[in-house]
């Protein structure tokens, strides 16, 4: 199979969904990997990394979506990108197209398999390649809210881990998943207070056990969330429902019993966001304010620290891509439900019910998908 890489074109990302381990993996399977020129250096991977590596350096975009067979990126395709997926061509990459009618309605149109990483699962309930970059965007949050909460940047001026003498910044994880852990390890690390709250007692008490007293938990339901909001020096939102849009946890309403230049940091904003003020913003632009309260709404946080992220990322997305170049997709989902979950649309139809829940369109089962 041609498998072909382009360079990411959404604003400041930097990864890259190949690395030259990955395309060397490929190559030995006997297939052709196509890398755009200069797809890696922001990475961290020059072309003659690539070469050495046995994959084809291509000169540009349209050259190669016009050649490969599968398509394998980071994140969702832009707009002039999805003009160049055609029918039959497989595109791997992250979509989160719960929020994005626009690219759900493009890529229907474009007839191509699109298997989205973040709805791949595996057999413990888990989101293998959604999990790396959570752990990523995990430990960033306190880093970009504690950047915040500086006055320089409209925050209130809190240290995270305070002085002797003066007490911690107090920051909420709402969402003890994967980004949750991740925020609350770096939180604490950081001298924070730090309380996690979820909707399952399960993963409350593997964070109680795995914190022995560091920090606190709570079941998250609106009243807590009323309690906690007036003392909060910052708020992490890491929800997921997968593959849906994120559930609205804070109003705007709610904003008014917050202190002036407290943060959120929505990490769930690729799923369109778990505050009702939230809306992306860039790396470029990562802030802004509401009500006096700031926040930070970056969707693709993994791209700020890509060298990390891009390894990371291609360890968990390698077997996958491997399967799928090998066997095709047919085969490759037939004989691996896991990798099924992530068929999120096929030759014209959605494929993916949350996504259909989500933007009202009518889903196709993926098992049926699979014998059309
Ligand atoms: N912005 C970025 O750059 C970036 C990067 C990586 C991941 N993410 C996003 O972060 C979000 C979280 O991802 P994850 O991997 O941690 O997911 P996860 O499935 O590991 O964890 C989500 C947690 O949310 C909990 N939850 C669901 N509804 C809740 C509610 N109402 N209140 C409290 N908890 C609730 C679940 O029980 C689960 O523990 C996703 O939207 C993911 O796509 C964003
Ligand atoms: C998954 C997340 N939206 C990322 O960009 O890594
Ligand atoms: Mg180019």
């Amino acid at each position: 199979m041609k498998i072909g890489c382009p360079k990411e074109i959404k604003p400041q990302e930097f990864r890259v969904g190949i690395t030259p381990n990955a395309a060397q993996e490929a190559v030995a399977h006997g297939h052709e990997v196509l890398i755009e020129t200069g797809a890696g250096v922001g990475s961290g991977f020059d072309d003659a990394a690539y070469e050495a590596a046995g994959a084809h350096i291509i000169g540009s975009a349209e050259e190669v979506f016009a050649a490969a067979d599968m398509i394998v990126k980071v994140k969702e395709p832009q707009a002039i990108e999805r003009k160049m997926l055609r029918e039959g061509q497989i595109l791997f990459t992250y979509l989160h197209l719960a929020p994005d009618p626009e690219q759900t309605r493009d890529l229907m149109e474009s007839g191509c398999t699109a298997i989205a990483y973040e709805t791949v699962t595996d057999r413990s309930g888990g989101l293998p390649l959604l999990a790396p970059m959570s752990e990523v965007a995990g430990r960033l949050a306190p880093q970009v809210g504690a950047w915040t909460l500086q006055k320089a940047n409209g925050g209130r001026g809190v240290l995270m881990g305070g002085v002797p003498g003066v007490g911690p910044a107090r920051v909420i994880v709402i969402g003890g998943g994967v980004v949750g852990i991740n925020a609350a390890r770096v939180a604490a690390g950081m001298g924070a207070d730090v309380t996690v709250l979820d909707r399952s007692l399960p993963r409350l008490s593997l964070l109680d056990d795995l914190f022995m007293g560091r920090l606190k938990t709570g079941y998250s339901t609106a009243g807590l969330l009323d309690e906690l909001l007036p003392h909060a020096d910052m708020v992490v939102g890491a929800v997921l429902i997968p593959g849906a849009a994120a559930p609205k946890l804070i109003s705007r309403a709610q904003l008014s019993v917050m202190k002036p230049g407290a943060v959120l940091v929505d990490v769930a904003i690729d799923q369109g966001g778990c505050f009702e003020t939230s809306k992306a913003t860039t790396h470029k632009d990562p802030i802004y304010e509401v009500d006096g309260v700031m926040h930070y709404c970056v969707a693709n946080m993994p791209g700020a620290v890509a060298r990390t992220s891009t390894i990371a990322l291609g360890n968990a997305t390698l077997p996958f891509m491997l399967a799928l170049a090998d066997k095709g997709w047919r085969k490759a989902c037939a004989e691996d439900e896991h990798l099924l979950n992530g068929l999120n649309v096929h030759a014209g139809k959605l494929t993916y019910f949350a996504v259909g829940k989500a933007l009202g369109i009518d889903v196709v089962s993926p098992s049926v998908a699979l014998k059309s």
